[in-house]
């Protein structure tokens, strides 16, 4: 058994060098007299420049999440921040200038992310001027931005004249045109084929590398969950445990990628332990816990 060390006079505020943190975030929906806890204490952060794959079973929470995230939907309580931004606390108008420069979103109906009047370009343009994008800018950037999604030459044609892929490639330019600090994207994969999906999905990857944005994808699809770094998995409205993968190089220089799950720890310090596991040992009401010199046991009570 160890000694406990002090505890230091005050522990440093959650996540507080993170881009996205969400605290005991709460969003409960009120329709008629039935109340739908859809985030119930829900506790993330996600570091600028990462980007995050949000798993859960269907009702879960993760749309809810995603909509406060990124502006849409208001928190009923707790904390959620993204970048200088307290989302519980914005003004109408500071949520116009959030929703135009700091986020940008992509939903999983494609169609539903563009303008069937408009090509692909005016598409990019339209958020930008909404902005009061400088004129070289506006000029520029679009193109730039379809280029780098490998969507160049569709500049010049209107949503209908797009394949699903090519869609939803448009609609992460016109998300990207303001250079927001992190993009959302609600089951970007959803309706598109396995090959269109993996092309989507790389076409998110490359700008995270390229330009830095931090990307939060919300999917069902285990191929796109496994090949990002950091999986989050949401049981009941709140994070319930977290994947990372690394790739290691083996003796032969061979490498591959390790996939290892964790347990996710609240402020208090609560951490919920698998069903399995608490079956296995029956684990029940109380459990004995003992810090060792590197972990943490804990054990059926006797
Ligand atoms: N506007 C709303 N009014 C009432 N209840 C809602 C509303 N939006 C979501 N809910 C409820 O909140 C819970 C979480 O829904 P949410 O859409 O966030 O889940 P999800 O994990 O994204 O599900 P799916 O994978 O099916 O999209 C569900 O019980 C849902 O019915």
């Amino acid at each position: 058994m160890l000694t406990l060390p002090e505890a230091a006079a005050k522990p440093p505020e959650f996540g507080r060098d993170a881009l996205i943190v969400c605290e005991s975030l709460v969003r409960i929906y009120q329709t008629g007299s039935v109340e739908v806890q859809a985030l119930q204490g829900l506790d993330l952060t996600v570091d600028a420049g990462e980007m995050i794959a949000v798993v859960g079973a269907s009702g879960s929470g993760k749309s809810t999440l995603l909509s406060i995230l990124a502006g849409i939907d208001a928190p009923t309580a707790g904390r959620a921040r993204v970048d200088t931004w307290n989302l519980l606390d914005m003004s109408r108008k500071d949520r116009v200038h959030y929703r135009r420069h700091t986020v940008g979103f992509v939903r999983q109906q494609t169609a539903s992310n563009l303008v069937p009047y408009l090509t692909a370009r005016e598409m990019v343009d339209l958020p930008m001027t909404a902005a009061g994008a400088k004129p070289k800018l506006r000029r520029d950037r679009p193109g730039e931005l379809l280029d780098a999604l490998g969507v160049g030459d569709c500049a010049d044609r209107k949503p209908g004249q797009l394949s699903g892929g090519q869609q939803m490639r448009v609609a992460i330019a016109v998300a990207l045109a303001n250079r927001p600090k992190v993009l959302f994207a609600d089951e970007p994969t959803g309706e598109l084929d396995t090959a269109t999906s993996a092309e989507v999905f790389g076409a998110l990857r490359d700008v995270n590398q390229q330009f830095g944005v931090t990307v939060v994808v919300v999917t069902h699809d285990a191929a796109v969950s496994g090949q990002v770094e950091r999986t989050v998995a949401i049981r009941d409205g709140r994070t319930s445990s977290e994947v990372l993968r690394r790739t290691a190089t083996n003796e032969d220089g061979d490498t591959h990628v390790i996939a290892e799950e964790y347990a996710v720890m609240d402020r208090a310090g609560r951490v919920q332990v698998p069903r399995d596991f608490r079956e296995a040992l029956n684990l029940t009401r109380r459990v004995r816990l003992a810090l060792e010199p590197d972990h943490v046991t804990i054990r059926p009570d006797a």
